[in-house]
């Protein structure tokens, strides 16, 4: 345990698996060659005037769509069991529409996938990584619910052309990002501002476009591909401010508004009674017929509930939670959970504003999923630190220090089902709203150069040092 300071001195077991993750936007680059389509972060990135720092674009990123060779040798030499990517939709279907499939775009993912496996390292596959395709976006998006069969031809292509080589899957990269950041808040592309509405109808077609993926695989796939598929669901640790049962209980509402949201139709069926309680008596007063959360029919339930294998979660910060008695009468997420979080000032701070360094949060996590969703396996699908780019980033290595042993933590002392952990990530890339500002890799990438050359961190030869010991201190304990 963490004992004024000092780290778990437990060895990870021999099954547990260490990886490193990117996604496609953000390190591909080839935004409109070999025949890809354009996608809601291609068209948001080339607004004028942009909405993004320095107006920088994917359009080259780290250009791992040439140089992913480079990239596996990276992979190599850090020694990772396996390797988190995630498939452009548009590169592979440009239209967003299966009747049109484009061959390079499907060759690109081959080659990686050899490439890969030629080295070793099992690819770990995201179907998607927010980059929907700019035709789905231009009927509606994802609030559109024929996008739930459009998603389902997209991940069959892609069981039928790549699943003799990729045995683990995820349907979604944190979809509260594509729902309540892209069209609640304006935070991610499509950046649509329809906060309580826009956000509940995106995540009830996700949800029902997940569940159609899983059972697609589980029932016409899995038996001759014998693969795993789950989903990745992002999340902060939310601890409440003080120990009256107020803040307890608001810290509780807020990670079920946070993370049940998803978690809770995935693993029961349904959403949490708390968002449908308290949103159906805020619509009521704010004068609608019905609530401002769809409801699964009977038959949806039963078909959502259990599909996972696993639940991936991403994982990089915490806030504190207190109730309140004057719950904001606007509509959205958080208003309509009627609680507060804040990050305090004085909390160690990354250089993303956002990313407070909060390490027992890890633990505190994992061991809330375990007890609320009846101890799934889970797979920490995301963890990571930024800074200004230096290459000797002790930062970074306390971070990952701190978070792992935190989670050892819980392995160890709460058995909480942990069966592997993917560092974020393997090189610095396009951070979204903060463009090539924040850097979050393992590798430096010169951004200023046509070659985008990879330089090792410090942090890179620690990480390729603990996944040889498997062990966070100097004398590890079996
Ligand atoms: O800045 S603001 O305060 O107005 C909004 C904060 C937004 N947070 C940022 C972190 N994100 C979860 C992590 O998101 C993940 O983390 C990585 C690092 O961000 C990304 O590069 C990955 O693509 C993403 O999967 C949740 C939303």
């Amino acid at each position: 345990a963490q004992v004024n300071g000092t780290l778990n001195n437990k060895r990870f077991p021999d099954d547990f698996k260490f990886g490193v993750a990117t996604a496609s936007y953000q390190v591909e680059g080839a935004w409109n060659e070999d025949g890809k389509g354009e996608n809601v972060w291609d068209q948001v990135t080339h607004r004028v005037p942009s909405p993004i720092v320095n107006n920088d674009t994917g359009d080259v990123a780290c250009d791992s769509y040439h140089k992913y060779k480079e990239d596996v040798a990276m992979l190599k030499d850090l020694g990772v069991d396996f390797y988190r990517f995630s498939i452009s939709w548009s590169r592979i279907l440009p239209t967003g529409f299966d009747n049109k499939i484009n061959e390079a775009g499907l060759q690109y993912y081959k080659n990686l996938v050899k490439e890969l496996r030629a080295n070793g390292i099992e690819p770990l596959v995201t179907l998607y990584h927010w980059d929907l395709p700019q035709p789905l976006q231009d009927i509606g998006g994802w609030p559109n619910e024929i996008i739930i069969d459009k998603y389902v031809d997209y991940a069959r292509v892609l069981f039928r052309e790549l699943g003799d080589e990729v045995k683990y899957w995820l349907t979604f990269n944190e979809p509260k990002q594509t729902c309540n950041a892209g069209y609640g808040l304006a935070q991610k592309a499509p950046f649509i501002t329809s906060p309580g509405m826009a956000d509940y109808l995106c995540t009830h077609n996700v949800l029902r476009a997940h569940a159609k993926t899983w059972r697609l695989y589980d029932e016409q796939f899995r038996k001759d591909q014998k693969g795993t598929i789950g989903i990745t669901l992002d999340i902060q640790w939310y601890e409440p401010s003080s120990n009256s049962t107020a803040d307890i209980e608001a810290a509780e509402t807020k990670m079920q508004f946070a993370l049940g949201w998803y978690a809770n139709p995935i693993v029961y069926g349904d959403y949490p009674s708390i968002m449908q309680s308290n949103i159906a008596r805020r619509s009521a007063q704010e004068g609608f017929k019905e609530s401002r959360l769809p409801q699964f029919t009977e038959e949806e339930k039963k078909y959502m509930k259990g599909t996972y294998d696993f639940l991936g979660v991403n994982l990089y910060t915490a806030s504190l939670v207190r109730a309140t008695d004057e719950p904001n009468p606007s509509m959205g997420l958080d208003e309509d959970s009627e609680v507060l979080a804040w990050q305090p000032d004085d909390w160690e701070t990354a250089f993303s504003s956002w990313l407070k360094v909060v390490p027992w949060g890890m633990r505190k996590l994992v061991t809330w999923m375990k007890n609320t969703y009846d101890n799934p396996k889970i797979m920490i699908t995301e963890n990571g630190y930024s800074d200004s780019g230096t290459l000797e980033d002790d930062g970074r290595i306390s971070y990952y220090e701190r978070y792992l042993s935190s989670l050892r933590d819980a392995m160890e002392f709460d058995e909480v089902d942990v069966i592997g952990y993917a560092a974020w990530s393997l090189m610095d890339n396009f951070e979204w709203l903060a463009g090539y500002s924040e850097k979050f890799g393992l590798y430096h990438v010169d951004f200023n150069s046509p070659n985008r050359e990879r330089t090792a961190k410090k942090s890179a030869l620690w990480y390729k040092n603990l996944l040889e010991t498997r062990c966070l201190v100097e004398e590890c304990v079996d």
